[in-house]
């Protein structure tokens, strides 16, 4: 099942500049760990802001709740979901 993902990202002011750096590196990791898998099907930065919008395919809305928990910036994140079906005008083999 795909899903429409958009994530915002809002770091506390207070974090250190160390444990920003060591979030981001490792939410680097997961995050190409999880397209590497074909979970994360796509990932795009959205211009001017510290936002990315996301196309997952999982198997339904639990296994997105338990994938995007286990990023490191989930805490950080404010989330958008909406499911995605397939456009009957869509020309592409694997939009579903
Ligand atoms: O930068 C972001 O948009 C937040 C998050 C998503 C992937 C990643 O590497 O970091």
């Amino acid at each position: 099942m795909l899903f429409h993902v958009e994530m915002t990202v809002s770091l506390p002011h207070d974090l250190s500049s160390d444990v920003v750096a060591e979030l981001k590196a490792t939410e680097r990791e997961r995050a190409q760990e999880l397209q590497r898998s074909g979970k994360w099907r796509h990932l795009w930065r959205v211009a001017g802001r510290y936002a990315n919008v996301s196309i997952f395919d999982v198997s339904g809305p639990g296994e997105l709740h338990e994938v995007l928990s286990t990023l490191p910036l989930f805490p950080f994140m404010d989330v958008k979901v909406a499911p995605l079906c397939r456009h009957p005008s869509s020309i592409r083999e694997d939009d579903t």
